[in-house]
């Protein structure tokens, strides 16, 4: 069987450590911001993710993470690895567990790993589970009171039928303390630090997904009869630690969780699965062949630096899954045309609304990545027979490649005009009274964009220049596919 990530890696298998379903955090929660200083029309909400195509790891990146692996840290790791019987056997193990500087520990190769060799095989029993299907929403909470009952550190004043004796109490008791002792995880920040995220869509994506991950915590507290701390701290190392597994069992899998995380894009060629369900043991295989010393990473799943930094308290300087949300509907892209150009485009809407919200966001990288927001500004711009409906919910901008030439410079001339009033705002922010995470955070985000404002500014510099000096030619019609 299969396992995967339920909804971040769409059309793969995949076993992820995750820390949340991305339904779930895109629960949604108005929020209204304070600086009333975002250009009109541009309105962040949540969206998801699309593929692109981003670049990959070199070869450079993976060797400045190579480790040599501390004896004593292992061997701290023997008594689990035996404990709860992971094959193959401690001694022809081909992994360490190793400090690696800035993500805590990790699983470094004690030498060369073949892709899709067999890493660690896990029995089932050893793991804590709870079944989770479709819908089910506060998984987080259920797991967490399970990790409890089995490290049997439920309150006195607990039901005493979730009191649990399990043969490796004891060893799980141990294992935990290896554990992060306090969330890392932007969800558990007050309100008022989330709000200095600055990135609209972001504040709004946390403040939701926070008072998801409070209220899993209020109700585990509450059964477990645990203080609010060990409530939030069982929370968090479920969401940090634990595997979806083919949309019906979410599992905390001793040792398979000390994996760190590799940011992919999905349409990465080295996206590969990393996980499988065999029989009654959880397997992990090499996503790729890694060489002695180096750090053996698997994805945890498409996550936009906004997610990582909700759950894992993180922020990647490289990330090819992370997107930004401009505009959190095609409506919101009108009004924003509107206001910018004057020109009324309401009653376009009925044509427009094929296009997807999760078209609607900016990526990192080249242009390219953005394509699917360009094109929809595109059939924003254009006349109206100048947009062919197919039907089967597709939209065609046919018109002859010099129009589509001059639309796509609009197009990018535009956006980068209302991302650079974005810029503006970010930048503006104090950085003091915001936790460090949130500096960090939205220089991230202003990078994201400033990156956007330079390519535009010289594919639109090209642009123009091309258009001045083309020599006369015939204009063929051209067609793009807008979605
Ligand atoms: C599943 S655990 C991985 C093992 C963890 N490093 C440890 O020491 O136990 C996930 C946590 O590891 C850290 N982590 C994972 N991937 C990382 C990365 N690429 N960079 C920095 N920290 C990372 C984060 O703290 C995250 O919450």
């Amino acid at each position: 069987m299969a396992l995967h990530l339920t909804s971040s890696i769409r059309g793969r298998d995949a076993i992820l450590p995750q820390g949340h379903e991305r339904r779930e955090f895109h629960v949604r929660a108005r929020v209204s911001m304070t600086s009333g200083a975002w250009p009109e029309g541009l309105v962040c909400l949540a969206g998801t993710a699309a593929t692109w195509v981003g670049a990959h790891r070199s070869r450079m990146a993976r060797s400045q993470r190579s480790r040599r692996s501390n004896g004593k840290t292992s061997e701290v790791f023997q008594p689990f690895w035996e404990g709860f019987a992971v094959q193959p056997s401690w001694h022809e193990r081909a992994l360490d567990v190793a400090e690696v500087p800035g993500a805590g520990r990790g699983w470094v190769a004690r030498r060369q790993v073949q892709k899709g060799e067999l890493l660690l095989s896990i029995p089932r029993v050893a793991a804590i589970e709870v079944d989770m299907d479709e819908d089910m929403e506060g998984w987080e909470a259920e797991l967490a009171l399970n990790v409890l009952r089995r490290l049997d550190r439920l309150g006195p004043a607990a039901d005493p039928r979730l009191r649990q004796k399990h043969e490796l109490q004891a060893l799980w008791q141990d294992y935990a303390k290896t554990f992060p002792e306090a969330p890392a995880g932007a969800a558990f920040w007050p309100q008022d630090a989330i709000i200095t995220l600055g990135w609209p869509a972001t504040v709004e994506q946390l403040l939701a997904y926070s008072q998801q991950i409070q209220e899993s915590a209020q109700w585990v507290s509450g059964n477990g009869n645990v203080p609010r701390d060990a409530a939030c701290w069982a929370v968090s190392a479920v969401i940090t630690r634990s595997f979806a597994v083919d949309d019906e069992v979410r599992a905390m899998i001793p040792l398979a969780d000390i994996f760190n995380h590799e940011p992919r894009s999905a349409s990465s060629d080295v996206h590969e699965v990393a996980w499988s369900l065999e029989g009654d043991r959880f397997e992990v295989h090499a996503p790729q062949t890694v060489m002695p010393g180096e750090e053996v990473r698997i994805c945890y799943g498409e996550e936009s630096a906004a997610e990582l930094l909700a759950v894992h308290g993180m922020v990647l300087p490289k990330n090819e899954a992370d997107y930004l949300e401009v505009f959190e509907s095609v409506e919101d892209l009108v009004a924003a045309v509107e206001s910018i150009c004057g020109a009324p485009r309401r009653d376009r809407l009925a044509r427009l609304e094929v296009i997807p919200v999760d078209d609607l966001l900016v990526r990192p990288g080249r242009l390219e990545a953005s394509e699917p927001l360009l094109r929809a500004l595109q059939a924003m711009l254009c006349e109206d027979d100048e947009l062919c409906d197919p039907g089967e919910r597709r939209l065609r901008l046919v018109c002859s490649e010099e129009r589509q030439q001059s639309l796509r410079l609009e197009a990018l001339l535009l956006l980068a005009q209302i991302l650079r009033g974005a810029l503006r705002v970010i930048q503006d922010m104090p950085d003091a009274g915001s936790p460090d995470l949130a500096v960090r955070y939205r220089r991230h985000v202003a990078e994201m964009l400033n990156q956007f404002v330079r390519e535009a500014n010289d594919a639109s510099s090209a642009g123009v220049l091309k258009r001045l000096f083309r020599r006369k030619r015939r204009c063929c019609v051209g067609e793009t596919v807008i979605t």
